[in-house]
């Protein structure tokens, strides 16, 4: 590992908090205090959470014996959230979520995070997580390390009581608004949360997994409103069984010409598109309020498909997950594919060459797949960031940049990659 003189990475504990959220604020302008940052729960992993210390000349202190004084700095950090069971097409496996990269702006550009990536690719092997999965502060710097954009969502401004198509049985649920509070509504939120995924078979849809993660989620320090109201919530009930809930603030403005409010969603969640059409029938109705601003969706999310004109709800949709292949065998064996395949993959992978080479990858249709190393010839090449792309079933490989040796066997390969629903992650860890 290349690390400039005087830096080491080190482990970062408990007690070097102030430290990790000094630089994550460096990373990441906020105007909070770190008095304030330190007040609300910290989200990550102790003992997955690796820094950079510089040791430094330090100017406060006089030199004695002519030698110069020298302090310890901490100028990068990274961590990562151990998903034991993350959605992938057909199944689940054990990934890490990379979180809270961060170099001080005062050591960019002198290899550090190249640094920590290696780190993180040695730790995920060694824990057999086969893959890292991340939102990408800037889509401009992950691919180099082979992470492909592997999802998309979409964001929406829906205008009040926007038209929606009909759906059977939508008026048998009840709904009950709410002060939403992790006492009151965590166990909720957490299963539908998990019921919705389950009943899509959506990949990459994570929930909370770890309690520093669900303490995180529910804490709605007042810092971190904006001047909002504190959070609220809205759950619909069929029979007593809930079925969908959305977590919103109400933005309240009134510019002389009458009520011009906003409902900002934090998060949505059904289990179906009848809870869906009953959970945003009310959001779009609420008193006051002239739209409802959502948070990153699903590009195929039951409201795109509910909404009469989505059009008029003026989406924009960017990158949500990047995904790394850190064992390709692995990692390709254990999700599932659209149609039986028999193909072989030369893969180029230029920070872990254990990937490189060829693998024949075969699969029967939504059941087994195995891939093993094999000397024969490729029908399709592809960059381990291409694979990354196409991993979670949405990003076609025909359309990553993959090469095709042998006839159709593109077509066939990007086919059986792809996936019925449209992978997302509904909230940004
Ligand atoms: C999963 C997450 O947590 S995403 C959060 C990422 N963090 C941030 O955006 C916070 C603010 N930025 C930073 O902390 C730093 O600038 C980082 C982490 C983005 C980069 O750290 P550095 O130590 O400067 O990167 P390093 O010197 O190792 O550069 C590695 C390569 O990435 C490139 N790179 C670094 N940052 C960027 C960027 N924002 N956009 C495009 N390329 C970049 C470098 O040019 C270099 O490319 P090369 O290998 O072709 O020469």
């Amino acid at each position: 590992m290349n690390l400039p003189a005087n830096h080491r990475l080190v482990q970062l504990t408990p007690e070097r908090l102030r430290e990790v959220l000094d630089l994550d604020a460096w990373s990441f302008p906020t105007a909070a205090s770190l008095d304030q940052l330190e007040s609300v729960p910290f989200p990550l992993t102790w003992d997955r959470t690796v820094g950079i210390d510089a040791e430094l000349p330090d100017e406060s202190v006089p030199p004695a014996d002519g030698a110069v004084p020298r302090r310890r700095e901490l100028v990068a950090l990274h961590s990562s959230y151990p998903y034991g069971q993350f959605p992938v097409p057909g199944a689940r496996l054990a990934a890490a979520g990379l979180t809270w990269v961060g170099v001080h702006p005062g050591h960019r550009r002198r290899g550090l995070l190249r640094a920590m990536m290696e780190h993180h690719f040695a730790r995920c092997r060694a824990d057999d997580e086969a893959i890292s999965v991340l939102f990408a502060a800037d889509p401009g710097i992950y691919a180099r390390f082979g992470y492909g954009a592997a999802a998309s969502e979409v964001h929406l401004l829906i205008p009040r009581a926007a038209p929606m198509h009909a759906v059977p049985d939508a008026d048998q649920h009840t709904l009950r608004v709410e002060h939403a509070t992790r006492a009151a509504h965590g166990a909720l939120v957490a299963d539908v949360h998990r019921r919705a995924g389950e009943a899509s078979g959506r990949p990459g849809w994570v929930g909370r997994e770890t309690p520093e993660q669900e303490a995180t989620f529910w804490a709605d320090p007042e810092f971190e409103r904006g001047g909002a109201e504190d959070l609220r919530i809205v759950v619909v009930e069929r029979d007593g069984d809930p079925r969908g809930y959305a977590l919103l603030r109400r933005e309240f403005a009134w510019p002389g010409t009458g009520p011009d409010g906003t409902v900002a969603l934090r998060e949505v969640a059904a289990v179906d598109i009848a809870a869906a059409h009953a959970l945003w029938g009310s959001l779009t109705t609420m008193d006051l309020m002239e739209r409802v601003r959502t948070p990153r969706l699903a590009t195929d999310d039951f409201v795109t498909r509910l909404l009469v004109n989505p059009r008029k709800a003026d989406p924009h949709v960017v990158d949500n997950l990047w995904v790394r292949l850190v064992d390709v065998p692995a990692a390709l064996s254990r999700r599932r594919y659209a149609t039986d395949l028999d193909i072989v993959l030369a893969v180029t992978d230029h920070h872990l060459p254990q990937n490189a080479g060829h693998w024949r990858l075969r699969a029967r249709a939504f059941g087994e797949a195995t891939c093993t190393r094999t000397d024969d010839p490729a029908d399709v090449g592809v960059d381990v960031a291409n694979l990354g792309a196409a991993y979670l079933g949405s990003a076609s490989l025909a359309t990553t940049g993959a090469q095709e040796h042998t006839p159709n066997s593109l077509a066939r390969t990007a086919t059986a990659f792809r996936w019925p629903v449209e992978a997302f992650c509904s909230w940004l860890w």
